[in-house]
């Protein structure tokens, strides 16, 4: 197949090794011209330590070479830039051919998802929203880079789509699952870096591996409920995009938002955190979205809104874990039938 892999970052070039590595024609495309210049004269990833791209892999900045005549597109660029990504590629894509998102996020001022994005743009450019999947799942980057193994699931509308793009990416090294719960898959990959902000802070904190399972597991309840709510599926946030994800995240040193989490509950500022982390922090953007929506469907989301006053309002990680710790008794779960 011939594919276009927007965004050079870590994942979109992790991606773009393994899609090669599967055989398939790349083409990949930088958006900022200072890092088309770098990657075409080194070819080495600049955060995947050590890493060249191949040289069959062609990289442009030029979005309409990057999207003319491929069979499918991966959009790797961080939650931000997508909007502006999916407008400028607008014109150059066939509406016939997958798109398949990859990156993780919800649109603060629209709430939408990534996906729902790529298509209003699609559809305000010639009135045809297209063929938008997602694939998510625990991976990161440095490792699928290196063919370590993982798994991940494929959401898309139609199971031939879904089946399609699942040989594409399948490997002896990374399984691929189809789905059709596309909500599901979007909103477990957001919400669970929220999760790992917060999973940062209590290890930063020094509060132990405890803590940090009771966050985790009150963590995917919170993403479950609002998830539930807009349409996702149970299954999906007991699956690979929803828990699996987010174990991943709040466990691994290769997380940006773990990181970002740890350094503030080492005392810096979330500004000061983002620098030092030097990548995309997807939590910090996802936040106050995460916490609008959770307001506007009536679901509590206590670690949210918690990680929410963290984050802008200045208060005290100590404070909020107490605050959390201290909150009215009540059962595990709502729902439960008793015998009186
Ligand atoms: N890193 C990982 O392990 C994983 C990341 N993801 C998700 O993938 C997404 C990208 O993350 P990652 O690659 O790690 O991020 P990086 O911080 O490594 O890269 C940032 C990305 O944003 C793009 N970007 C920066 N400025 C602009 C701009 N002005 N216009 C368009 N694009 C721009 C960069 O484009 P360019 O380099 O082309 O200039 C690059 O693709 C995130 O949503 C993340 O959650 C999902 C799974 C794993
Ligand atoms: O989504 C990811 C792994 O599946 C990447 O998480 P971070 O952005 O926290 O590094």
């Amino acid at each position: 197949m011939r594919i276009a892999v927007l965004g050079a970052g870590t994942w979109g070039s992790a991606l773009t090794i393994l899609l090669n590595n599967n055989g398939h024609e790349l083409t990949l495309w930088t958006a900022v011209e200072k890092e088309y210049k770098e990657l075409s004269a080194t070819r080495i990833v600049k955060n995947l330590k050590g890493i060249k791209l191949a040289d069959n892999i062609k990289i442009t900045n030029d979005i309409k070479e990057a999207c003319k005549d491929k069979d499918l597109i991966v959009f790797a660029v961080a939650s931000p830039y997508v909007r502006m990504t999916a407008r400028k590629a607008a014109p150059y894509i066939d509406r016939k051919i997958p798109v398949v998102n990859v990156a993780k996020g919800i649109e603060e001022d629209t709430l939408m998802t990534l996906t729902e994005i790529i298509e209003s743009e699609f559809e305000a450019e010639n009135g045809d929203k297209g063929t938008v999947t997602v694939l998510s799942g625990p991976s990161h980057a440095e490792e699928v880079s290196v063919g370590m193994p993982t798994t991940a699931v494929v959401g898309a509308k139609s199971r031939e789509i879904a089946c399609m793009i699942q040989d594409a990416f399948m490997s002896d090294r990374f399984r691929v699952y189809t789905s059709p719960d596309i909500i599901g898959i979007e909103l477990g990959g957001s919400l669970k870096n929220v999760i790992a902000l917060a999973a940062g802070v209590i290890d930063g904190l020094g509060l132990g591996d405890n803590a940090k399972a009771a966050l985790i597991t009150r963590g995917i309840s919170e993403i479950g409920r609002l998830g539930m709510k807009l349409g996702g599926r149970l299954e999906t946030f007991a699956g690979l995009s929803g828990i699996g994800d987010l174990i991943v995240t709040c466990c691994s040193t290769h997380s940006r938002n773990h990181n970002a989490g740890y350094l503030m509950g080492k005392g810096k500022t979330m500004d000061e955190a983002m620098a030092e982390v030097g990548q995309v922090v997807e939590g910090v953007y996802s936040a106050k979205a995460a916490s609008k929506l959770a307001k506007a469907n009536n679901i509590d989301m206590p670690i949210v809104e918690q990680m929410n006053k963290v984050l802008f309002e200045n208060k005290k990680a100590e404070d909020a874990l107490n605050e959390l710790l201290l909150r009215d008794k009540k059962d595990e779960h709502s729902g439960f039938d008793w015998d009186e």
